[in-house]
C-alpha cells in the first residue's frame, strides 16, 4: 500500500516491496523485497540491467499499480513522473501542453498561459509556448516534457497546505533516447532546476556514467527479479562531467558489480 509520510527527513520509502505480475503458476516476480529510500533534497539513480523492474519500481511509487507486498510512503506533494518518450499531445501547442498540468486547479485561461510561460522560461523554452511539438527538436520535447512534470509537482491540487517540501520527480530514462551532447545539456540543466527547487529526484536509467554524473547515491538493482544489490554513495564534486576521469572510475566499479550480477544470473 502506499500511505503519506509524516516523517519528515525522507521523501520516498519503499520498505520490502515485492511486485508480481499475473497469478498462481503464472505469476512473473519483478520485484523482490526492495528497499530503498531518497531524502528530502537528494537526487537517487536506479540502475540496473533490462527488465529487472526499474519501469516497475517508479510505476508503483507513482501510483500507477500497486505493490503485492511491502510499503511504500511519500511526502504530501504529489509526484510527478518523466517518460523516455516526452509524450506530448501533438494537437496542442508547447503551452497547452504544460498547462494541462492545472487543469484541475480552476484558474483562468490567462493565468494557466502565465504560469505556463514561467515553466518554459525554467527550461529555457521562453518564446516557443505557441509551437506545436512536432516543430521542436527531441532535445526541445523533452525540456517540454520536464516543466509539464515540474509544473504539475507544483500545482496546488497535488500539494497539501502543510506541505513545505521540495516537489518529488520521478524520471524514467528520460534522455535515453538523445544524442550524447543533447543529453549533457540536458544534464546541466536538471541538475540547475534540481538545486534550485529543491527536488527530490528518482532517475531511472541503464546508463551508469549517466547514474554517476547525476547521482548523489545509486542504487544497483539486480537482473529479474529485482533486489537492491547495492547502494554506491557518490561523493565527487558537482558540477561533473561524464567524461572526467573521476566519474570513469566510479563508473567503471559500479558496471563491473553489475556485469558480476548479470552474469551470476546467466542473463
Ligand atoms: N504489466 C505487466 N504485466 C506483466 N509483466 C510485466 C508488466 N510490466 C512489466 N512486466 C515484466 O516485469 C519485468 C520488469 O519490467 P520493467 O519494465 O519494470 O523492467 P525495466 O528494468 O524497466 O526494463 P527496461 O530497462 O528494459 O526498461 C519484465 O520481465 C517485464 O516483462
Amino acid at each position: 500500500m502506499t500511505t503519506q509520510l509524516v516523517d519528515r527527513t525522507t521523501a520516498v520509502r519503499l520498505e520490502a516491496v515485492s511486485k508480481v505480475y499475473g497469478h498462481g503458476g503464472n505469476g512473473l516476480l519483478a520485484l523482490d523485497k526492495v528497499s530503498l529510500s531518497v531524502r528530502p533534497g537528494e537526487f537517487v539513480c536506479l540502475l540496473g540491467a533490462s527488465g529487472c523492474g526499474k519501469s516497475t519500481l517508479l510505476s508503483l511509487v507513482a501510483g500507477l499499480d500497486k505493490p503485492t507486498q511491502g510499503e511504500i510512503s511519500t511526502v504530501g506533494r504529489q509526484v510527478a513522473m518523466m517518460f523516455q518518450e516526452p509524450a506530448l499531445f501533438p494537437w496542442l501547442t508547447v503551452s497547452a501542453n504544460v498547462e494541462m498540468a492545472f487543469r484541475a486547479e480552476g484558474l483562468s485561461k490567462h493565468e494557466r498561459r502565465t504560469r505556463a510561460a514561467e515553466f518554459l522560461d525554467l527550461v529555457h523554452l521562453g518564446g516557443f509556448g505557441k509551437k506545436r511539438p512536432h516543430e521542436l527538436s527531441g532535445g526541445m520535447r523533452q525540456r517540454v516534457a520536464l516543466a509539464r512534470a515540474l509544473a504539475q509537482s507544483s500545482s496546488s491540487s497535488s500539494s497539501s497546505a502543510e506541505d513545505e517540501g521540495g516537489a518529488v520527480l520521478l524520471m524514467d530514462e528520460p534522455f535515453g533516447a538523445l544524442d550524447a551532447m543533447t543529453r549533457d545539456l540536458l544534464h546541466d540543466e536538471l541538475e540547475r532546476i534540481w538545486r534550485e527547487r529543491a527536488l527530490s529526484v528518482l532517475f531511472v536509467t541503464h546508463n551508469v556514467r549517466e547514474a554517476v554524473r547525476l547521482g548523489d547515491k545509486v542504487v544497483l538493482l539486480s537482473s529479474r527479479p529485482g533486489k537492491v544489490v547495492e547502494e554506491f554513495p557518490v561523493e565527487l564534486a558537482r558540477p561533473r562531467r561524464t567524461d572526467s576521469a573521476e566519474v570513469a572510475e566510479l563508473a567503471a566499479k559500479i558496471t563491473d558489480r553489475l556485469k558480476e550480477e548479470v552474469l551470476r544470473h546467466g542473463h
